[in-house]
Parts: structure tokens; C-alpha cells; sequence
């Protein structure tokens, strides 16, 4: 074996066994070809084939060979014969030859399926690096960058309110085959390096998809038939998506990937997040937000990390796994699929049918039997998902597996978890953790409803509740935290209050009695879609990125680009208040609403974005409308114009009457945007109280959700505003210079999960 480490890679020849490894380690993830005594393209699949690595070879396999043999010829020197030195010397351009052929083939294949792969057989061309997920958007503005004039309200109005289409961009985006014949990765890569970057399980499944077949399933299990689709190009499909995959800027952006330690160090594990809703793809509130940046977290700490919701709609770039799945919902057959991709590290799977399919506009829609159905539906394909959805050529399995649910649309899932298989000596080594974004919607109905959910009957006292307000119901997030192995909600206030009269909403004793597994731990904040040094809804229209270098520059940019674009009149030095979110009664609009009075005789401007219970959608125009030159109330959901008013604002109001963590309050002083909140839940964990003494703090709070205390505390922000630039400034630093990455949370959610799987 010959290594020579003077080149711009290391390659590590195996001469003498016939067989040959490059490694490249010029690459992150190292490159592999192994060839024996013929080419078997297909085992390139599964490994890290980088082009770039391979015209390295190439370049350097003469100058590499050169070099070998000199070492040999350096090694003899003195002791062999000159027959020696020739016989070695031919024996090694025969090796030459061969390599150099092989090495060709491998160049000309790869030419052609890239070819062919840019020629449209798998992906176009342009749309070789980023992923463009269209949603639907109805507040998107036309407004052409750099338009100094003041747009007339109608105009603002009719860019506001346009019906186009907003789009996301996902970098990193790959596309993996289905694999039922995946490589070995155990075999395949000789230091252990997962490929693609991706982490898979470090410990033997403990049900593989194909030992499932042997079990015989109780007879609850609704799975009643399966039809595997084949895959007609799959071969040719497979290699073309790893070939594009590895390109460079196809790489996944997983931090601490590669040869070190993942950070989880042994406690890695096996991990599927189950929502119905995750941004970029489909979000109405925090939880996409979670769902979309949570799963990355823990990627980034060595776990293999799913997440699974809904196929709403046609979102571009999945892949079909090909895995087909028919199940019984109260009384009916209904046939499931399942797409999938891989972002960031993260493997992402939607499952596909025709009772989730064209409600990407209303996805809590129907009445509440069609809700439920769809959950009952989902939850039972969700809990099979790591058995018959290879990702990167592997199912997960359902060893060292936890499943993370969401709020009461998924809290069926630990039930049938339970009920269905670990009950009967299924799926042994598999957990799940409910995590509580929001009490106030339970799943709630009369107590007939346990017979849509198909359970054994002894476990209609899970669901069974009966409080003053409720009567005796049907309860489907009474029933997740009782069978949940763990149960975590998104900030401590929270996990507080939860356990009161007030914030319990009927299920304070339930959780009191589950004390001893319930958590609280803050959500962080995906700090690459939400910051203002890279939010790429500051680009264009006069909106600029920044920095808490450029703040005193950027902000004020923005800020006039948002007075632009809504028609307001462009000026520094009036404070623009803004308030994001949905409009109920949680979020304590109302409260702003009258406050709005006292805030019309100062010199403000107010932007409300919002949309929800029709009252308060008119309340936002009706403000509008009374105060033209001040307010804007847009009514409708966009994305982007949450980023730009949290970009543009000064002060972000949140006076929330409950709050379990709260998003805009960590996005708005992220961008320099002084929050003013009802200090409840979340918000009280996560904004101090500005001390002008100590000059600490880090915005306004005020403790209970009535307009006269927000009025009190807004007036003394104002006057910060106005007054105390100095400390002002300090505001928005502090806030800036926050750690309010997902990293620590998702550590805390480690320690939980580890807990689960070691709870018997
Ligand atoms: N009209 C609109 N247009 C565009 N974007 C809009 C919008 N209305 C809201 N949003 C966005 O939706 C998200 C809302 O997140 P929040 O955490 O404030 O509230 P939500 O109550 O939905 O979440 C629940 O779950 C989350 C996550 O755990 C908890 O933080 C929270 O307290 C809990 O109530 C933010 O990203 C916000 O920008």
C-alpha cells in the first residue's frame, strides 16, 4: 500500500490485492470507488461519487503512478536486481492501463447520465441547485425596486393583495431513490462515512421491513393490502440523483457531518417528527415554523432525523417512493403513497391521498369528522412509515426510534403506538414524546367518536374526559399525553401554566398526574430563514440585508422600503409599530384595537398582518380605512411580508393573552425590532424587562392582558424611541446578539428523547 501525501488529495492504492481505493480527502465527505476484478457501476450508488474527486483522480492518477513506482524503485534501491525493478516497473503499467480504462468508463458513464439526466429524464438543468416550492401567496406586491414616488393606497392595495404565487427557495435539496436494493452501507463504506451525509442508524433495527412480514400483525392494524408500484428507470434514476447530489452545491448543509463524532455522541438515535403542517412547504402558524426547523437541529447532532406531514399538494421536487399502502378508517379502504426528499440532513416524507389532496388553502378544513378521519388516517400510515419508506436506501426501522407528535392532530399517534404494536410486542424499542404548541385545540367531540378511531374498546378511557365547560367528551390530546412516553411543551412559563385552571384548559389535572415526563424547553428559531444578514425577502424592492454591523444603516433601509410599499409616508424618524399573527383571540388584537385610539394621537405608524376570525379581519381594514396616513391592516397570509415588516418595524407588539413560546417576538429582536409583549408563556421567558438603570433588558412587557397596561408600556417604549437613542440602540444589540438558534433546544430535546427510549 502506497500513500502519497504530497498530492492535493490522498490516494491510498491497494495494488496488491487487486484492488484499488482513491481517497479523496480534499472533499468533506470522503470519495470511494472500489473495483475489483470487473466495473460494477451500480455499486458506485451508494457511494460519495464526486465528479470533482474523479478528474482529480484522473489529473493525478499518471502522477500518482509515476510516483508509486519511484517509491518502489526508492524502496529497492540497492537491494534488488534490475530484472526486479523491470518486472515491477511492467507489472505497474499494467496496473496503469487498467485503472486508466476503468477510470474512463467511469467519466464517459457519468458524462452520459448527467446528460441525460440534464436532457430532463430526472431534473432539468435549471433546476439543478435550488428547489423552488411555489405557495400560494395573496399578499405577494409587484412593486418595482427603487420607486422613490409614494404609490396611492389603491395601488399598494391592488401589489398588496394580487393573487401571485410567492416561492421559497430550498438550497441543499436532494433526491434520493426509493432503494429496495440501497447499498450496504455497513459494507459500503469502509470507514463507516454515511452516505449522503446522512445519518443513519448506529444501531441495529430492531424490525426490519422485511422481518415485519413475519409477524403476525393483531387484528386492529388497518394496513389490509399493499401495492409496491415499480420503478421502471429506477437504476438509471438512482445513480443520475447521487450523481447530481454530489455536487457541491447539492451538498447538504449538515454542520458536523463527516468523519468527526456527532455531537449526540452515543446517545444517537433514530428520530421522525410527525406534524401536519412544515414550512417552507405548508405552514398556518408556529408549528410549521417548528416542524420546518427543529428536525434540522437534531440533524446536525448526528441523529437520522424524518419528519412526515401531509401532501397537500403537488409541492415540486419530491420523489415518488413508489411504496403504495391502503388502510381502514372507520370502515373504509383508503390507499395511501408516499413522496419524499432529503433538505439540510433531514429526510422529508408526505404522505399522499385523496383526503388531505387541494386543502393547502384550509388544511384544518371539513367538519369535524373529516378532521378527524384525515388524523386517524395519517397517524396510522405515519406509525409504519419506518418500516416500508426506504430513505437513502434504508428504512429506519423501529429500533432506537422516537417519534416526536405535534398538538392534538397527531396525538393519535402514541395511542395506535401503543395500542396496536407495543401492546402486542411490536415495535419494543420505539418511543414517542407529544409536544404541546397550543392547549387550546384539543380534538374534542362527543364521546361516539371513539368508534371512528378504531381501538380497542378498553381504551376509550384515555380519550374520556369531562370537565365544567366540556361536559363528558371525547378527548384525542387527553388520550396522546397519557400514552405518550414523553410530553414536552415550547417554553417553561408555559409548562407552568399549563398545570393551572386557567392554562390547562381541562387537561390541567392530566397533565399534573404526567408531571413526572412533562418538560418545558424554549424553541429556537431557524437562524438561516430568519435573519436579516441572509432573509432573502430583503433583496429586492429596496429592502437590504444587515448586519448588527449594519444596523444603523440597513434597518433604516428597510424601514423606508416598507413605508414605500405600503404607502405610508417615508419617514425615519416616526416609530413603526407592528403586529404579526393570527387574528383570534389568543393573540390579543383586540387589545390593540383599543389601544388604537391613544396611538393615533401620537406620531406613529401602525402595520397590522393578520388573518382569522372575520370580526377582527374587518377590525384590521375598518383601522385602515379610518386612519389612512397611519395604519395599514393587511388581512391575509404572507411570508414574505412578515419578513419585511419585521425587518422595517421598530416595535413588534405581541399582547397575547396566552402564549406558549411565541416566534415573532425571537424573529423581531433577531432583526433589531424592540418587542413589547403581555409578559405570559413564552414571551415572559424569552423578552426581560428593559432596565434603564442597568441599561438591560431586552424589550417592554407588561403583566396583564388589558389595552391600558399595553398603553403603558408602549408609551414608555416610544419614549425610548424618541429620547434615549443610546439606549435604544442597546435594545436592539442585545437582542441582535442572542443566541436563538435551535442548537440548545434541540440538545434539551435530545435529553428528553434519550429519557423516552430508556423508559420501559
Ligand atoms: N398573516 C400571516 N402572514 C405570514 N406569516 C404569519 C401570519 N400570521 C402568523 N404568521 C407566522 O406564523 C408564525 C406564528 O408563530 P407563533 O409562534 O407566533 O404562533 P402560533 O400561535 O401559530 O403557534 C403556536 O405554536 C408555536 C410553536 O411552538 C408557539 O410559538 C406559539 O406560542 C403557539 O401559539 C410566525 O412565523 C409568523 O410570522
Amino acid at each position: 500500500m502506497t500513500s502519497i501525501a504530497s498530492l492535493p488529495f490522498t490516494i491510498e492504492v491497494k495494488v496488491a490485492e487487486g484492488s484499488v481505493i482513491f481517497h479523496s480527502k480534499k472533499h468533506s465527505r470522503p470519495a470511494f470507488y472500489r473495483q475489483r476484478n470487473s466495473l460494477n457501476f451500480a455499486s458506485l450508488r451508494g457511494f460519495g461519487h464526486s465528479r470533482t474527486a474523479e478528474n482529480e483522480c484522473s489529473k493525478g492518477f499518471s502522477s500518482l503512478m509515476t510516483r508509486v513506482m519511484a517509491a518502489r524503485r526508492d524502496s529497492m534501491d540497492g537491494v534488488s536486481t534490475e530484472d526486479a525493478l523491470e518486472a515491477t516497473i511492467e507489472q505497474s503499467k499494467k496496473v496503469l492501463t487498467m485503472q486508466g480504462e476503468l477510470l474512463n468508463q467511469i467519466s464517459l458513464r457519468s458524462k452520459t447520465l448527467v446528460a441525460s439526466v440534464k436532457n430532463g429524464t430526472i431534473l432539468h438543468a435549471e433546476e439543478e441547485s435550488s428547489v423552488e416550492v411555489k405557495k400560494d401567496d395573496p399578499f405577494i406586491s409587484n412593486l418595482s425596486s427603487g420607486n422613490e414616488l409614494a404609490p396611492s393606497l389603491e395601488e399598494v392595495e391592488g401589489n398588496i393583495f394580487s393573487s401571485e404565487e410567492e416561492s421559497f427557495s430550498l438550497s441543499g435539496t436532494q433526491v434520493y431513490e426509493p432503494a429496495t436494493t440501497g447499498p450496504d452501507f455497513a459494507k459500503d463504506e469502509p470507514d463507516g462515512t454515511p452516505f449522503p451525509a446522512r445519518n443513519l442508524p448506529l444501531i441495529a433495527d430492531a424490525t426490519s421491513p422485511e422481518s415485519l412480514e413475519t409477524y403476525v400483525l393483531p387484528p386492529f392494524v388497518s394496513n389490509i393490502s399493499e401495492t409496491t408500484i415499480p420503478r421502471v428507470d429506477k437504476g438509471i434514476e438512482e445513480i443520475a440523483g447521487h450523481l447530481e447530489a454530489d455536487k457541491e452545491e447539492n451538498k447538504p448543509m449538515v454542520e458536523n457531518a463527516g468523519p468527526s463524532p456527532p455531537l449526540a455522541g452515543a446517545n444517537v438515535m433514530n428520530i421522525i417528527l410527525v406534524a401536519a403542517e412544515c414550512a417552507p412547504w405548508i405552514k398556518t402558524g408556529g408549528l410549521g415554523d417548528v416542524a420546518g426547523s427543529l428536525p434540522k437541529a437534531l440533524a446536525r447532532r448526528g441523529h437520522r432525523v424524518m419528519v412526515v406531514i401531509p401532501r397537500y399538494s403537488n409541492y415540486d421536487k419530491l420523489q415518488d417512493s413508489g411504496v403504495r399502502k391502503t388502510y381502514r378508517v372507520d370502515g373504509q379502504d383508503i390507499e395511501v403513497s408516499y413522496f419524499q426528499t432529503y433538505i439540510d440532513g433531514v429526510d422529508f416524507v408526505f404522505i399522499e391521498s385523496h383526503v388531505f389532496r387541494h386543502l393547502e388553502k384550509n388544511i384544518y378544513g371539513g367538519n369535524r369528522l373529516d378532521i378527524l378521519k384525515r388524523m386517524v388516517l395519517f397517524c396510522k400510515a405515519v406509525v409504519e412509515v419506518p418500516w416500508h419508506i426506504p430513505c437513502g436506501g434504508a428504512c429506519y426501522g423501529d429500533g432506537n426510534l422516537v417519534f416526536i407528535a405535534n398538538d392534538w392532530h397527531t396525538a393519535m399517534l402514541p395511542v395506535y403506538l401503543k395500542a396496536y404494536y407495543r401492546d402486542n410486542g411490536l415495535m419494543k424499542f420505539t418511543r414517542s414524546v407529544l409536544v404541546i404548541h397550543n392547549i387550546a385545540y384539543q380534538g374534542r367531540g362527543p364521546v361516539d367518536d371513539f368508534f371512528h378511531v378504531d381501538l380497542p374498546e378498553h381504551y376509550i378511557d384515555n380519550f374520556r374526559l369531562y370537565d365544567p365547560v366540556g361536559g363528558e367528551h371525547f378527548n384525542i390530546f387527553a388520550a396522546g399525553l397519557k400514552t405518550a412516553d414523553r410530553i414536552v411543551t415550547v417554553s417553561h412559563g408555559y409548562a407552568w401554566e399549563l398545570k393551572t385552571t386557567e392554562g390547562g384548559w381541562g387537561l390541567q389535572n392530566i397533565i399534573s398526574e404526567n408531571d413526572w415526563k412533562f418538560r418545558g424547553i424554549v424553541n429556537g428559531i431557524d437562524t438561516r430563514e430568519w435573519s436579516p444578514e441572509f432573509d432573502t425577502h430583503l433583496t429586492s424592492d429596496g429592502y437590504t440585508n444587515y448586519t448588527l454591523e449594519t444596523l444603523q444603516t440597513g434597518k433604516p433601509r428597510c424601514k423606508a422600503a416598507l413605508q414605500r410599499e405600503l404607502g405610508l409616508p417615508v419617514r425615519d424618524d416616526v416609530p413603526v409599530i407592528a403586529f404579526i399573527g393570527r387574528l383570534d383571540h389568543q393573540k390579543g388584537i383586540d387589545l390593540i384595537a383599543e389601544a388604537i385610539p391613544w396611538m393615533m394621537g401620537q406620531d406613529v405608524q401602525l402595520v397590522m398582518l393578520g388573518t382569522g376570525r372575520p370580526d377582527l379581519e374587518d377590525m384590521l381594514k375598518q383601522s385602515q380605512n379610518q386612519h389612512k396616513d397611519k395604519i395599514r391592516g393587511l388581512v391575509g397570509f404572507s411570508v414574505k411580508m412578515a419578513h419585511r415588516i419585521t425587518s422595517g418595524a421598530d416595535i413588534l407588539l405581541m399582547p397575547s393573552r396566552f402564549e406558549p413560546c411565541g416566534l415573532n417576538q425571537l424573529y423581531a429582536m433577531s432583526y433589531g425590532t424592540v418587542p413589547v409583549v403581555h409578559a405570559v408563556g413564552g414571551l415572559r421567558d424569552t423578552v426581560q424587562q428593559f432596565d434603564s438603570f442597568n441599561e438591560s433588558g431586552l424589550g417592554w412587557t407588561f403583566d396583564s392582558a388589558e389595552s391600558n397596561k399595553l398603553i403603558h408600556a408602549l408609551g414608555n417604549c416610544i419614549l425610548t424611541y424618541r429620547e434615549y437613542k443610546q439606549s435604544w440602540e442597546g435594545l436592539q444589540r442585545r437582542g441582535m446578539t442572542q443566541d436563538l438558534s435551535w442548537d440548545n433546544a434541540a440538545q434539551n430535546y435530545e435529553e428528553v428523547l434519550v429519557a423516552a427510549k430508556y423508559q420501559w
